[in-house]
């Protein structure tokens, strides 16, 4: 017997029931917003069990609603000098833990729903970074595909226009997500210095290195990724020596955690994009993919032109059909459904690790844990890229610049607690193994207790 009861199970359950239908009500149109908050749900009456007092504080109700959220309107001009407008948004869900912290996301998907599911797993994944801060996210439905340079610079001076009153240091930290990477935040910092005067370097994170920036922090949630499934690896002692990988996408979490799996020896057959994927039976040459995607902004299928032997399939689903050994996830949320997940199975994936927020769906979820996959959740396996932030920030504080050896050690580091933790809670909560369940009661009672000690508000 690992756990110590000593509330009531049937006053748990009424009680996270409760507010799930009240969130359910409340948020009866925001699908991606409520899968997240279930997703945590489920994991929770062996909490509320153990602390009856986090029933008394209402502490589930204060944690579904985000602080605030701020939306509004960008305008901007295009290279044809017509007025376009896009709206943007920036959920701050909670600083219990610290400054608000997370991406931006351009992406015409972009709505308060997709913004709100992101900046709540935020709060949570933050939190097991063991680092101080707090979750947000934001974004527009901006569509970066197709615009010329000049176009994103002045949507990015559109947005900081109005996101700059709303962030400081100490206050809100964005940084990149999809659609924004270095370029994007260092037109957002110029404009932030020119309204603000001041050369307030930790307002954001994933500047580029020279000017603000961290060495490892484009690599770091790929990178971090991979750390943390060495560390799931580990337990079985295993390595990624010889083992076949998946890989969806072909941004910036999939090329450093394709980068990082090959450095250990894995072989990579496969990534995608949001058209298709492509299947490299000798293993992928990640250089290729750089100049396609980080040079020339192409489409994956181009890979084919440069690697006879290669594949291109239409359709990014198809991908989890190709048989591997570990498959990370790194593209979108939902890109992993219960079909997918059962021909992964089918065809002998022993670890699902996610790179993206939210890639697999619940259904899916509950295939691998049923089967005994070894699932490394989102929230503790990606928490590498905003890590790295955090030591971003510690830089900007201390103005001093750490090596790459000595940043890649701390995220090493980073990941390796992200791992131990999760599974530490899940044993005490009595589901050892569950990294599900471990890092989302990891992450709960710390934000829990915080929102206690620093009482009602
Ligand atoms: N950047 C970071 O530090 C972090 C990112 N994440 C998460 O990782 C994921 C990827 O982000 P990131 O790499 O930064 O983003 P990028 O914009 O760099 O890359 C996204 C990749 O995913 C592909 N993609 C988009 N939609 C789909 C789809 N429906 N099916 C298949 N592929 C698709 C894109 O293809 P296309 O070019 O066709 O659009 C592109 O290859 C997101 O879920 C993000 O929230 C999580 C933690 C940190
Ligand atoms: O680096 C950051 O602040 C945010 C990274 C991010 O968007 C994420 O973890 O999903």
């Amino acid at each position: 017997m690992t756990t110590q009861i000593t509330g009531n199970k049937a006053s748990a359950e009424t009680y996270i029931n409760g507010v799930f239908e009240q969130l359910k009500v409340k948020n009866a149109h925001q699908p991606e917003f409520l899968q997240a908050a279930e997703e945590i749900f489920l994991s929770l009456t062996p909490v509320f069990e153990q602390h009856p007092e986090y029933i008394q504080h209402n502490i589930l109700s204060r944690m579904v609603e985000p602080d605030r959220i701020i939306s509004f309107r960008v305008t901007w001009q295009d290279d044809y000098n017509q007025v376009q407008v896009n709206r943007g948004y920036r959920v701050q869900f909670s600083n219990v833990v610290g400054p608000y912290k997370g991406g931006l996301r351009f992406h015409p998907s972009v709505n308060e729903s997709i913004m709100k599911f992101l900046a709540f797993e935020q709060v949570f994944k933050n939190t097991l970074t063991g680092l101080p801060i707090g979750g947000a996210k934001g974004g527009s439905d901006f569509n970066p595909k197709g615009k010329s340079n000049s176009e994103i610079m002045r949507f990015c001076q559109a947005f900081m226009t109005e996101l700059y009153r709303h962030i400081g240091a100490d206050v809100d930290v964005p940084a990149g997500d999809m659609g924004v990477g270095a370029r994007e935040i260092g037109y957002l910092f110029g404009q932030y210095k020119r309204i603000r005067n001041a050369h307030e370097a930790g307002v954001l994170t994933g500047k580029t290195p020279g000017y603000g920036g961290s060495l490892v922090r484009k690599e770091a949630t790929g990178y971090g990724l991979v750390y943390f499934v060495e560390e799931m690896l580990r337990d079985i002692n295993e390595t990624f020596l010889n083992k076949t990988v998946v890989v969806s996408g072909s941004g910036n979490v999939a090329i450093y955690a394709i980068e990082k799996a090959q450095d250990l020896g894995a072989k990579v057959v496969a990534c995608s994009d949001s058209n298709g994927y492509i299947f490299d039976p000798e293993g992928i040459d990640l250089n290729i993919v750089k100049e396609i995607k980080e040079v020339k902004s192409d489409r994956i299928q181009t890979y084919v032109d440069y690697r006879p032997n290669a594949t291109y399939t239409e359709g990014f689903q198809g991908i989890w059909s190709i048989p591997c050994d570990i498959a990370l996830p790194c593209a979108t949320q939902n890109e992993i459904d219960g079909d997918s997940a059962r021909t992964l199975l089918a065809n002998g994936v022993k670890v699902v690790a996610e790179g993206a927020n939210m890639p697999s769906n619940l259904e899916a979820i509950n295939v691998f844990l049923e089967n005994g996959i070894l699932f490394g959740p989102a929230k503790a396996a990606n928490a590498g890229g905003v890590a790295t932030s955090a030591l971003e920030m510690a830089q900007n504080s201390g103005r001093y610049y750490w090596t790459f050896e000595e940043v890649d050690e701390k995220l090493q580091e980073i990941m390796k607690n992200i791992y131990v933790k999760s599974k530490e809670a899940a044993f005490k909560y009595g589901s050892p193994g569950n990294l599900v369940v471990g890092s989302n009661i990891a992450a709960f009672v710390k934000v829990a207790d915080g929102l206690i000690t620093e009482g009602v508000y």
